[in-house]
């Protein structure tokens, strides 16, 4: 029996990198994972025999959307234009990334189509990420040399995916880094007009020093299983500004004397920061109770 990792996964089948010769080896999953509610995802540590993964190994962390485990860090590829920048999906994709425990990096596509005020803009929306505390990587002009450093060093010796909308560039990027993928890119006309995605599978590739997985691209973004009262748990500026909260357990909609509200009120937290809380907050409060059907 041989151990390794799921680098690639289509159709039912899993492509894993064996620990012991470096080989890629074409599997399948046994059908008694399926029967206990398993499916192994990219990224995963497996055991594996004669063209079958018996055993997945526990996980550290992993995201259903793109599914994916054992990731450091994850690329939220963000769009300025062309997909319209989505504060509200970016939000929505920290949250998750949040949740799970692995490290964000926003990273800005597109810029090249900016104004020079509209690049203004950005650059207050992207100081006001790493004042959450987020790494951002804003080019000023899009693949600049400076920018493609930036991220290099960001994915150096880390296990990485890259994540975000259908169109945002994501595949466009990794072949910026590495020349040598090739990755199919797509017409962002044809992508946004007909749902088109050029990504159909997730893959690990090796870009730079590091690995990335690019993943296909969504137009929209649930927010994940979670109680409404620890969503802000979740926000690190308003987690760091609860303790200054009234109420312990504030959930800074309702409440008086009220720390996230006066910092959203004197500019310190980012308004659209809030504005996208209350949205996911109202969302999960009235979702309907989910009785899983097994
Ligand atoms: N102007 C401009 N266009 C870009 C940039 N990056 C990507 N594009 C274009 O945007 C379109 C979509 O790019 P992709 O790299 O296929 O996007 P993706 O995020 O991988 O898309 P999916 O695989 O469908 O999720 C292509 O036509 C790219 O040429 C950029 O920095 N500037
Ligand atoms: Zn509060």
């Amino acid at each position: 029996m041989a151990k390794g990792k799921i680098y690639q996964s289509l159709s039912g089948f899993y492509d894993v990198l064996s620990d012991d010769d470096d080989q890629i080896y074409r599997t399948r999953a046994r059908g008694n994972f399926r029967k206990r509610g398993l499916t192994p995802i990219v990224g995963d540590e497996v055991e594996f025999e004669d063209g079958y993964i018996l055993q997945m190994l526990p996980r550290t962390n992993s995201l259903v959307r793109p599914p994916i485990a054992n990731i450091d860090q994850a690329i939220v590829a963000t769009a300025v234009k062309e997909p319209d920048f989505s504060s509200n999906l970016l939000d929505r994709q920290l949250l998750a990334l949040e949740v799970a425990g692995i490290e964000p990096v926003i990273y800005f596509t597109k810029t090249d189509l900016l104004s020079e005020d509209e690049l203004a803009q950005f650059k207050t929306i992207a100081a006001g990420y790493r004042q959450v505390g987020y790494e951002v990587v804003l080019p000023a002009s899009a693949f600049s040399t400076d920018s493609l450093t930036a991220i290099k060093a960001l994915l150096a010796g880390k296990e990485n995916v890259i994540m975000g909308q259908t169109g945002a560039g994501k595949s466009t990027l990794l072949n910026h880094i590495t020349p040598q993928l090739e990755l199919e890119t797509g017409e962002i006309s044809a992508a946004l007009h007909r749902g088109k995605h050029t990504t159909r599978k997730v893959a690990l590739l090796k870009v730079g020093d590091g690995l990335v997985a690019d993943t296909p691209g969504f137009s929209s973004y649930d927010p994940i299983e979670l109680d409404a009262r620890e969503l802000g748990q979740y926000f690190p500026e308003f987690k760091r500004a609860s303790i200054h909260c009234r109420f312990r357990g504030c959930v800074h909609v309702n409440e008086p004397d009220c720390e996230v509200k006066r910092e959203v009120e004197t500019g310190e937290i980012m308004q659209f920061r809030y504005d996208n809380y209350l949205q996911i907050y109202t969302e999960i409060k009235n979702r309907k109770p989910n009785y899983k059907t097994k």
